[in-house]
């Protein structure tokens, strides 16, 4: 790997003599981490991620794609030094309402959330670019926990929600000089002046979401680079300019995340990871809520009983509100439906609540969300266990036949677990797998 001299220059003056140890250490193989959903009992090595009790080192790096329980979201391929985000929630966050995950995909730190969190909490996880929203919002079906709203959004759309958000996620895009060993690309792309362009850029995108953010909130801001201009120079610039405490985050045992002035740092030639920063500031400013005038309307909303939905049902029967909007129907968690509606009103959602399907003729035919979702009663439906061959041709879409199985719809599960949901004809079935869900790769 051939580093920029511009790059040795600037981290040699922020390293001094341990610069020769991260350069050994941007020349190795990156270790490979798994984070288990609570999906099953899951344990996939004995090596664990100190700073994160679901996180999982594994010994070598599989083809996750050639794993049916990989895409039924029993676990997510995360880097290891970003799972620290556990501990600023555990610490400071953990009981927040509401929370905006606003540099959301592909999903890694938003999954983390939405199981970190307590159950009755709201995630909104966001994403400006449309084609990666769609990605972060499959991963979030797939992680099955159903109090999230994906939204394909810029940072100053959340102006409309002033002091909305109880904490706000920045993982902010980045110069990426910690995943140099991961993506080559990072280190073409490095460049003086592209550091200073992003430094730019993360003010930009902080002072747009600051309004949001309630007084008192939690803010975690995190990067993958190295620099001080991104990482601590922004968090003093939010402290100073915004106004927020900066807030300590308890290391426990893990001596090797170095505590800087601002934050805190992983270097891979000291962590088991990539490079990281994170910093958790409290605010301390006015937040001005007099534009906050926004109502919800609930005039025209279509409300239909769980029970009379055919094919499936959910868990906790008695907290949902499911709403029928154009045939779709979508359930949404009754004490949160006004945040729902409002969100829904004031930002472009692409996922809300748990869609339960959608009503054809006399037909209703279930969603894949209801399929990987958490809530789904799987007592109430049909299912069918398939062996890893035939798992494999659901999720590349292909034609199965199980004349021996019952009619109808049924949930394919691989190992018990959930994949999605097929039409049994008898002499064929329908796979009704998500065409841009499916394996493209020849396997
Ligand atoms: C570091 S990545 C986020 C990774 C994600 N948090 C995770 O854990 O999987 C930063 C994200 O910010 C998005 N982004 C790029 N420019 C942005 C902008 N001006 N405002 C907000 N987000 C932006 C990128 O598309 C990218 O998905």
């Amino acid at each position: 790997m051939t580093l920029p001299e511009a790059f040795i220059k600037r981290t040699t003056e922020l390293l001094g003599d341990n610069f020769g140890a991260l350069e050994k250490a941007l020349g190795e193989t990156p270790p490979t981490s798994i984070r288990v959903n609570n999906k099953m009992d899951y344990a996939p090595s004995k090596n664990q991620v100190p700073w994160c009790e679901t996180g999982y080192y594994l010994d070598e790096r599989p083809l996750f794609t050639a794993d049916p329980l990989f895409h039924a979201g029993v676990y997510y391929v995360q880097e290891a030094s970003s799972m620290f985000l556990q501990q600023a929630v555990m610490q400071h966050f953990k009981e927040a309402r509401t929370v905006l995950d606003l540099c959301a995909a592909p999903g890694g730190k938003s999954t983390l959330l939405s199981q970190a969190l307590s159950e009755n909490s709201l995630l909104v996880s966001n994403e400006i670019i449309r084609s990666r929203a769609y990605i972060l919002a499959e991963n979030l079906i797939k992680w099955g926990n159903p109090n999230v709203v994906v939204t394909n959004n810029e940072p100053k759309d959340f102006s409309n929600l002033p002091g909305f958000f109880d904490a706000v996620v920045v993982d902010a895009p980045c110069s990426g000089e910690g995943m140099f060993r991961k993506d080559a690309g990072a280190i073409d792309e490095w460049s003086e002046y592209n550091v200073s362009l992003c430094a730019t850029r993360q003010r930009e995108i902080l002072s747009s979401v600051w309004d949001s953010l309630k007084e008192d909130g939690i803010l975690v801001y995190s990067t993958c680079t190295f620099n001080r201009e991104e990482n601590e120079n922004n968090v003093c610039w939010i402290c100073e300019e915004l106004g927020a405490d900066l807030l300590k985050i308890d290391l426990q045992a893990n001596s090797d995340i170095i505590s800087s002035d601002y934050g805190y740092r992983f270097y891979p030639h000291k962590t088991k990871g990539e490079g990281f920063f994170i910093s958790v500031v409290r605010k301390t400013s006015q937040t001005n809520k007099t534009s906050n005038k926004i109502k919800t309307d609930k005039k025209g909303i279509k409300i239909v009983a769980l029970n009379n939905i055919p094919t499936i049902s959910l868990t906790d029967t008695n907290n949902w509100t499911i709403i029928n909007d154009n045939n779709r129907l979508n359930a949404f968690s009754t004490d949160r439906l006004n945040d729902y509606l409002l969100i829904n009103k004031q930002l472009k959602c692409m996922q809300s609540g748990l869609l339960l399907g959608e009503i054809k003729g006399t037909d209703f035919i279930p969603s894949a969300s209801v399929a990987l979702s958490k809530r789904l009663d799987k007592e109430s439906v049909e299912t069918v266990e398939v062996d890893l061959n035939t798992a494999i041709l659901f999720l590349k879409k292909e034609a199965i036949f199980l004349p021996d199985s019952k009619r109808g719809y049924l949930l394919v599960c691989y190992r018990g677990q959930a994949l999605g949901w097929l039409k049994n004809m008898g002499n064929r079935c329908n796979n009704l797998y998500p065409q841009e869900w499916r394996i493209r790769m020849k396997l």
